[in-house]
């Protein structure tokens, strides 16, 4: 037998790390893995259980420490879920295992001699039969209803193991798929003695239905499907097998196993014992797969058979609501948004409306939403509820700790926002297996995964979490808990700049999801549609009038300058591509030495400002050196290009804008608040200004431009100067501030408070 090698390096006993010693820790591990990577195939060190433990408590000590420390997990070479059933593998053990491998054809039965660590990505130390220890670092399987492997001497069942580096600088198995992954109940009898809880070999009907029902009261869902299923093996009179699936179905149901609840539900007749229950049920979990129609036929019956069921028939009216939401649109933004607030709660119960929107193929990469007739600015394309969804809120709820997932090879660290949005899509698709094929559908890039069969043992669906991820960092969007929110804050700041938002701050990961159908809509700066949110609805809004047939193009992120080319300043790096909108054309076309420039004469302008803002003195602007400047900004961009949005600029006319409104000075600030218009690409008729006091026709905008959240504010502005300088054009300016904010925020019944503060 081959000798087991040790790697001769140091665990560091952890993978949390002060934020400063980040990059120490990044190079410590790579150490690790390399010196592992020298050793594969060979047969793994062993470690003694009492080394074993004593790394996995000073893990803990500094996991205790998790406020100030951040959690450091790798990627791995991405590999396939096993596709093979339990009984096609063979045990092994851990002193067979080998370094850096997969040990395909295999499994290994291992139960927890620690707790589990619940922080990061899920570890903890496990045993084999022959008492031998190694650690265990679970990936994607946090979020999994049902993963009852929380107590100590839990044990489970790893297909084809992979051996690696884990998290915490040790040698260990490593799952990164959730279906390689397999609780065992305690009860099973494919456990050695020692492990089980009871002895008994062969159980009857009643006794695994006993046995599964205290499960179930305990909470332990998972265990008391197998332990019904135990029985239902076991054949038995139809009155009894009803009963028995009835009961699984609950614990199923528990679990968010909605696909397999409704198979039991599926075979039961009115004549069994709670029928009533079973149909509720049924109709909740329909309610739950978000299929409306369904629920709302199952729920009528229900309500005629039982007429004075108060469950049944809230039941029934909020399955209607959602029935009219999916066929118009017609939604209540307002009670979304006090239920957030009132609730805390992100995921709102909310039917998907979409719009006049196809998908079709696009002329930029693959697929594109297309508009399929006309439509008018402002108008919903699409409110759509999310797919996965995660925010800060899960994360304190669950006590996440900070974390980064690192790519070695890619010397790229994800935030664990997104490593957790990942786990809640696997979720999602485990437990709702019909999503699998709209899944398979979004974009994912080169990666391709050969898992065709999309069940395993369980009949839970297979998910290659590495297909997941890739889907996750095309599709992903950030989101804002709720747009007007987000609006207000910005709207309100006192400092008339823009600070730039970094999505990378430590401090606010923003929230992120996965929207479907919000996923094969493209990119360009010079947006058509805008997005918002409320909790983990997505609303898209046009934001101009568009013809049929056009593109509808969002914009993924703000462009935040425009004086950086996109080989300096790329967002969408990861996402394999560059804006191309003429935007980004125009800037990529600008002489280096101009748009350098253009950020020195902007920083100058920015410096004049605010010293003019803070001091409060508007009127004794020295304007003779305020235009000289401005001037020298605008000769920074092309004649020709006049259409195009002049960020630079706009930045200090909103500025200026916004001060001569405060300094009580309408004319002038009615006029730059139109220029504002301009510098964003919009042409408008009508408007009177200063300069230009004699206009035919009424307030309208001839072009649209591109969308800005500062732009209501402009036209808030523009009403407030028109009630002293052109009272009969207020209306109008008031109106298209309304129209802007629906835009930005999804929603107008807010609006009139925010006017009210703004007019008083
Ligand atoms: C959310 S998907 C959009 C739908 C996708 N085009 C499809 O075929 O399903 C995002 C991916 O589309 C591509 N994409 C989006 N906007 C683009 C643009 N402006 N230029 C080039 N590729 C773009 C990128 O590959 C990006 O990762």
């Amino acid at each position: 037998m081959t000798k087991p090698v040790d790697t001769g390096l140091m665990p560091s006993f952890q993978s949390f790390f002060p934020l400063e010693h980040l990059t120490d820790g990044i190079s410590h591990m790579g150490q690790m893995i390399n010196a592992v990577q020298d050793l594969k195939g060979r047969p793994i060190g062993m470690v003694s259980m009492k080394e074993l433990v004593g790394y996995y408590m000073q893990h803990q000590v500094s996991n205790s420490m998790k406020g100030i420390l951040v959690q450091l997990t790798f990627e791995t070479t991405p590999y396939e879920p096993c596709i093979h059933p339990m009984s096609s593998l063979t045990k092994t053990t851990i002193s067979d295992l080998r370094y850096n491998t997969r040990h395909e054809g295999s499994y290994i039965l291992l139960r927890l001699i620690t707790g589990l660590d619940i922080t990061g990505t899920l570890f903890a130390i496990a045993e084999d039969e022959n008492q031998r220890v190694i650690p265990v670092q679970l990936f994607n399987q946090n979020s999994l209803p049902g993963n009852e492997l929380l107590e100590i001497y839990s044990a489970f069942i790893v297909k084809e193991p992979l051996v690696e580096v884990v998290g915490w600088g040790e040698v260990g198995i490593r799952v990164d798929h959730a279906s390689d992954f397999k609780c065992i109940s305690r009860y099973s009898e494919d456990l050695p003695a020692g492990w089980k809880k009871s002895i008994k070999e062969k159980r009857t009907v009643a006794q695994w239905k006993a046995v599964a029902t205290e499960l179930y009261k305990t909470g332990l869902y998972a265990q008391a499907v197998e332990c019904y299923s135990k029985a239902l093996e076991i054949p038995s009179p139809p009155g009894r097998v009803q009963t028995l699936r009835f009961n699984r179905a609950q614990a199923l149901c528990k679990l968010g196993r909605s696909e397999e609840t409704l198979l039991d539900l599926g075979i039961l007749t009115p004549a069994m014992q709670s029928y009533d229950t079973a149909l509720y049920r049924k109709a909740r979990t329909f309610y739950d797969l978000r299929q409306y129609r369904k629920s709302s036929e199952v729920l009528s019956v229900l309500c005629k058979a039982y007429p004075k069921n108060p469950h049944a028939n809230r039941m029934f009216s909020e399955s209607i609501k959602r029935l009219l939401e999916e066929k118009t649109g017609m939604y209540s933004f307002k009670e979304m948004q006090t239920k957030l607030l009132a609730r805390h709660i992100v995921r709102l119960e909310y039917a998907t409306y979409i719009g006049p929107i196809e998908v079709r193929p696009a002329s930029v990469t693959g697929r594109g939403l297309f508009s399929s007739q006309d439509v008018k600015a402002g108008e919903l394309l699409l409110c759509e509820k999310a797919m996965a969804y995660f925010s800060e809120e899960d994360a304190s709820k669950r006590m996440l700790c900070r974390g980064y997932r690192v790519g070695l090879d890619s010397a790229k660290a994800m935030p664990l926002a997104r490593v957790e949005l990942v786990h809640e899509m696997v979720r999602e698709l485990r437990t709702k297996p019909s999503w699998m094929a709209d899944f398979m559908n979004m974009y994912h890039d080169s990666y391709k995964s050969t898992v065709s069969s999309f069940h395993d043992d369980d009949g839970g669906a297979l998910v290659d979490s590495f297909l997941v991820h890739k889907v996750m960092v095309h599709n992903m969007l950030h989101s804002d808990t709720c747009t007007r929110d987000t609006y207000v804050l910005r709207s309100e700041s006192k400092s008339v700049f823009e600070e730039e938002r970094s999505d990378f701050a430590m401090a606010q990961q923003p929230p992120c999801g996965i929207w479907r159908m919000a996923s094969f809509a493209n990119h360009s700066c010079l947006l058509n549609a805008q997005h918002s949110f409320i909790g983990d609805m997505l609303i898209m809004r046009a934001t101009m009038d568009i013809a049929a047939g056009t593109e509808i193009l969002i914009r993924y992120r703000e462009r935040a300058t425009d004086f950086l080319k996109a080989s300096k300043w790329n967002p969408f790096e990861d996402r394999g591509f560059a804006c191309t909108c003429d935007l980004c054309q125009s800037i990529d076309y600008t002489d280096e030495r101009i748009l350098k420039l253009r950020e020195a004469v902007l920083r100058d302008l920015q410096l004049f400002v605010e010293t003019v803002f803070i001091e409060s003195r508007p009127g004794k602007v020295e304007v003779g050196d305020l235009m000289m400047k401005m001037n020298t900004l605008l000769a920074t961009y092309e004649e020709i290009d006049v259409y195009l949005p002049r960020l630079s600029v706009f930045e200090i006319k909103y500025a200026l804008t916004r001060i001569f409104d405060v300094g009580g000075l309408p004319y002038a600030a009615a006029g730059l608040a139109v220029e504002c218009f301009m510098n964003l690409g919009y042409s408008l008729t009508g408007a009177i200004t200063m300069e230009n006091q004699v206009v035919s026709g009424p307030l309208a905008i001839e072009k649209w431009g591109m969308l800005d959240y500062r732009l209501v504010k402009c036209w808030l502005i523009l009403a407030r100067s028109y009630r002293i300088m052109a009272p009969h054009l207020e209306h109008a300016a008031k109106d298209y501030a309304m129209l802007f904010y629906k835009m930005v925020v999804g929603e107008d019944h807010s609006f009139n408070s925010a006017y009210k503060k703004m007019m008083s």
